[in-house]
Parts: C-alpha cells; structure tokens; sequence
C-alpha cells in the first residue's frame, strides 16, 4: 500500500478492550462507513489469547483489505507480518523503530510514536513513514499514558522539522478539539474512543472527518 499522509486524516485505533459491549468487526465497518482513512488494530490489556488476536486480525485485516484502507498492528511485528498488515505502529518503549523497520522491509509503513523534535528526528533517522505526537489531550484509552502535550508540543516539532513529514496528533481527540490539532499543522488525527464509546460510530466517525476536514491547510 503506498503511504501518503492524506492516509493520517482520520486514522481509527481499536482492539477488542475497546469495545466490552460491541463486535469490534461490526465497530470497524461502521468507521469505515463514516470515513476513517486509516486503521490500526491494538489489542492493549486485551483477556484475548494470542490465537485469538490473530483470528480476529485476520478478519479486521480483510475488512480493511476490502474498502483500501491502510492496516497498521500496534506494537507487534510478528503479529503484522502473520497478518500480512499494512504496516507497525512502535512507540519509544517497544521494539526499536530500526529493527522493526528491518524486519518488514522498506514497503510497509512504519509509525512511531514521538513527544518530541529529537524523537521525531530519530523516528525520521530509523526509518518511520509518520510520527504520532501526544497525548494532545487528557485520554482514557492509554491507562499508561503520560500527561497531556497539547497541540503546542505537535505545533513546536512541524516548526523545527526542516522538510514536510507525516504528522498524526494522538490523545483524547475529538469532533470539537480536533480542529485545534490541524490548525497546529497535523495532517490529520488519531482516534480511539472518539468512535468506539459513541451510540453510533459511523456518526461519530462523519463528525470527526467533518472537523478534520473543514479544516484543510
Ligand atoms: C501510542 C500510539 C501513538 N500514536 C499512534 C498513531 F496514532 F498511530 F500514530 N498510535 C499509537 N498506538
Ligand atoms: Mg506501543
């Protein structure tokens, strides 16, 4: 799947701790519907086994296959290339960003995770394809996350970046803070509970491309 950072505009994360009263599957294809340009499977504190991980992988995967949408596996690399999966999201403390990238190859997308100029500097020098700043609000999807950078921190690396690079803001976003995370020159937003916790996720993910996209650069 060839990157571009149109991709990031409305990039989904979910795993099946996300979704404690819905069918993750049903919660993906609604998000489709809704607009998502992007997906990221992350099972996180999951109660599933690794068999069943990759069984529901598989069938996240093929969904994503079918509508062209980028399926990116948080943090495992064995688990993407099992999957045959877009790309590897790594943040600062999983596997380092230069061996995952040696283990996919130079076609599949590689995201970190930064906070800042020198993490970005360093994904960029190990290899990333797009860099996830945050958390840019306070969330309640990452039970280790640290406290809020707001979009400044997100505004301060795009400033310091010599060239254009693929920027996605990350934490607590949603359909009415996320204009603050474009205007600070992301190329689109993260989302997890923004859409899994809403009464109906294909609305939810219309209103989050709505905000994103009003505010085009
Ligand atoms: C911790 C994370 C930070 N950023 C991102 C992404 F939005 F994909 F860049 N994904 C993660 N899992
Ligand atoms: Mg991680």
């Amino acid at each position: 799947m060839a990157f571009t950072s149109s991709h990031l505009r409305l990039y989904f994360i979910m795993g099946s701790q996300d979704c404690p009263d819905q069918d993750p599957i049903d919660v993906l294809e609604q998000a489709i519907a809704g607009g998502i340009t992007m997906f990221q499977f992350r099972e996180k504190n999951s109660d599933l086994t690794l068999s069943e991980t990759v069984a529901l992988g598989r069938h996240l995967r093929e969904i994503c296959r079918q509508h062209n949408i980028p399926f990116i596996v948080n943090d495992r690399a064995d688990l993407a290339l099992i999957l045959d999966a877009d790309g590897v999201h790594v943040g600062q403390e999983d596997l380092p960003a230069r061996e995952v990238r040696r283990l996919i190859g130079p076609d599949k997308i590689l995201g970190v995770s930064a906070e800042n100029i020198a993490e970005a500097r360093q994904a960029i020098e190990n290899g990333a394809d797009y860099i996830g700043v945050g958390p840019m609000f306070l969330t309640s999807s990452k039970s280790d996350a640290r406290f809020p950078i707001y979009p400044e921190a997100l505004q301060a690396i795009r400033e310091q970046l010599e060239e254009p690079f693929p920027i996605v803001g990350i934490g607590g976003i949603t359909a009415s803070n996320a204009h603050k995370v474009m205007a600070a020159g992301a190329d689109g937003v993260a989302v997890i509970s923004a859409i899994t916790k809403a009464e109906d996720p294909k609305r939810a993910a219309e209103a989050l491309a709505q905000a994103v996209g009003s505010t085009k650069m």
